[in-house]
């Protein structure tokens, strides 16, 4: 697991790596303008016009190391460095170490509009994590001229302006790539800050190793190794009855292709059996369509109402195409009201819950709800930044002692203990009816086959964005439908198993 600090660890990190190392604050900043140099090398040859926009603390600092290094590999480079606020020590050692190599551009007013259109690229460091309040006068004028430049914008740690842990307000630069130091920042993975942000890289600036590992944090992003760790092969001697009988309770007229797509990818997540629960008008269809799954008929034409029993299931996965008829409410109520083990909660489900909120309370510990924002705003209210939302949703898991996964770019996955881990795959290709059923279908194969509630939503939603890269990897994002996450599961898994699967 990576993990995702705040400013003031990242901080005190520092700090000890400088008393522990122990290493020279000024060395610590020269390597990590070093590590920001290799990347920026591979990406920028020496034909391109860099501006380096620098303030006058530690990230202005890193600014001018950047240039002296960049000037030694003969690129171009212009210095600007925007007045006011008392230099730290180690801009005013960089500024010492630069001096007759170029000459320091001060800014100490709105800049003409034209100042950066002698630039290819514009380098952010301006400020990093030290901001304390939102930019604003000369500042906010000078990010104004950077936004609207046509330069390339990388910003050094965090673009200028944008708050690591907290909602950010005034100006903020708008990078398209970000070089953060060490490990994101909690703010990279929301969706409001995707402008300023960009793509985010991490560079490895030698932060000391041991107090990193004891650093405790709620917050983690997931990388193939972590899925990797939780993946079981299956075992020699098994059976279809070792990897669980899943009941999928989904579908109604005009709504059966969610129950398809959910069952599907349910049997492409290796559940031993599987059970439709679906109204008369679903039965043919889905028996031609998922011929591997057995279906339980509902008494209705249109859509469920009773379950005629949730005995001997594994798992029950309830929502994808549902409705939200009466009668499918008193179901729900009934489903809540006698089985115990967990369910994965998603989609009309979820909607019921949020609207009948007595049973919200009765859902079995270890469940895995899965609304996408609004399905979450539904049930938790509204929050007025996601900053604000995260922490909801580490509460109603904490509350319902289960996994909570709000879904979008950066899915977040609650435990019920309120860690969060963001998932790091997928893509926009994905935003598409009927994905979040396959999601459904994957997840609920994963718990019949006894992985933990956290384990079946940490390998389930990555396996999902992962199906989603392969398949936009030949297919490309516009083309992507839900089904072909469905097809490219096991290529997924085959990925995440090491080829085992
Ligand atoms: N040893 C270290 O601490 C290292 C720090 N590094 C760099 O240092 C950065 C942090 O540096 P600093 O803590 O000096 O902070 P910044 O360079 O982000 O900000 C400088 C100063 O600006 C002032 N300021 C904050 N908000 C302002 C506002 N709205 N208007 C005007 N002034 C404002 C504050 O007094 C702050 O200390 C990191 O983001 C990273 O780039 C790296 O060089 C790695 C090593
Ligand atoms: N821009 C994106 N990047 C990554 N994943 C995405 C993106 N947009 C959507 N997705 C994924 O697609 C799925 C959409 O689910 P949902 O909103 O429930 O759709 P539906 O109800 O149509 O099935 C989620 O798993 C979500 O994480
Ligand atoms: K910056």
């Amino acid at each position: 697991m990576t993990k995702i600090l705040t400013t003031d660890q990242i901080r005190t990190l520092d700090a000890y790596t400088i008393q522990h190392e122990p290493v020279a604050s000024i060395d610590l900043m020269e390597r990590a303008c070093r590590a920001f140099v290799e990347w920026f090398i591979k990406r920028a040859d020496t034909s391109r016009r860099i501006g380096i926009v620098c303030g006058t603390g530690n990230n202005g600092g890193d600014g001018l190391g950047i240039a002296r290094m960049l000037l030694a590999r003969h690129y171009t480079v212009t210095v600007w460095v925007v007045e006011g606020g008392k230099p730290t020590a180690d801009f005013e050692a960089n500024r010492t170490r630069l001096l007759g190599n170029v000459i320091l551009q001060m800014i100490a007013d709105t800049p003409p509009s034209t100042i950066f259109d002698t630039c290819d690229i514009v380098i952010d460091a301006l400020f990093g994590s030290g901001l304390s309040r939102p930019l604003e006068g000369i500042y906010a004028a000078v990010i104004e001229r950077i936004n609207a430049a046509a330069a390339w914008r990388v910003a050094v740690d965090v673009p200028s302006g944008l708050r690591a842990d907290a909602p950010s307000q005034g100006a903020i630069v708008q990078a398209q790539d970000t070089v953060s130091f060490q490990v994101p920042k909690l703010a990279f993975f929301f969706a409001s800050n995707a402008p300023y942000v960009g793509t985010w890289h991490i560079v490895d600036i030698g932060l000391h190793k041991g107090l990193l590992q004891d650093t405790e944090t709620d917050h983690y992003y997931v990388s193939n190794d972590d899925v990797h760790r939780r993946w079981k092969p299956r075992a020699r001697f098994s059976h279809k009855g070792t990897y669980g009988h899943a009941l999928l309770v989904a579908g109604s007229y005009g709504k059966t292709g969610a129950a398809i797509l959910a069952a599907r990818a349910l049997l492409r997540a290796g559940v031993g059996l599987l059970t439709i629960h679906t109204p008369v008008r679903g039965y043919a269809i889905l028996q031609q369509a998922v011929p591997e799954a057995m279906v339980s008929i509902d008494p209705f034409e249109e859509y469920a109402s009773t379950l005629p029993s949730s005995d001997g299931y594994s798992v029950i996965g309830v929502g994808p195409g549902l409705g939200q008829a009466d009668a499918t409410v008193k179901m729900m109520r009934k489903i809540l009201e006698t089985y115990r083990k967990p369910m994965v909660i998603d989609a009309d489900a979820l909607n019921i819950l949020a609207a009948h909120r007595e049973l919200l309370l009765r859902v079995p510990a270890g469940s895995i709800l899965t609304p996408h924002p609004k399905e979450f705003e539904r049930l938790a209210g509204k929050t007025a930044n996601e900053f604000e939302r995260l922490e909801k949703q580490k509460e109603l898991a904490r509350q319902l002692k289960s996994v909570v996964v709000v879904k979008g770019a950066y899915t977040s996955i609650t435990s019920p203990g309120g860690v969060v881990y963001f998932n790091t795959t997928g893509n926009p290709g994905m935003a598409t009816g009927g994905t979040g059923d396959v999601l459904t279908g994957i997840l609920t194969g994963l718990l019949a086959q006894s992985y933990t509630s956290l384990d079946a939503a940490i390998l389930g939603v990555y396996l999902h964005g992962l199906a989603g890269d392969l398949a936009t990897h030949d297919l490309g994002e516009d083309s992507l439908v839900a089904s072909d996450l469905v097809t490219y599961l096991p290529a997924a898994f085959l990925k995440v198993s090491g080829g085992k699967s």
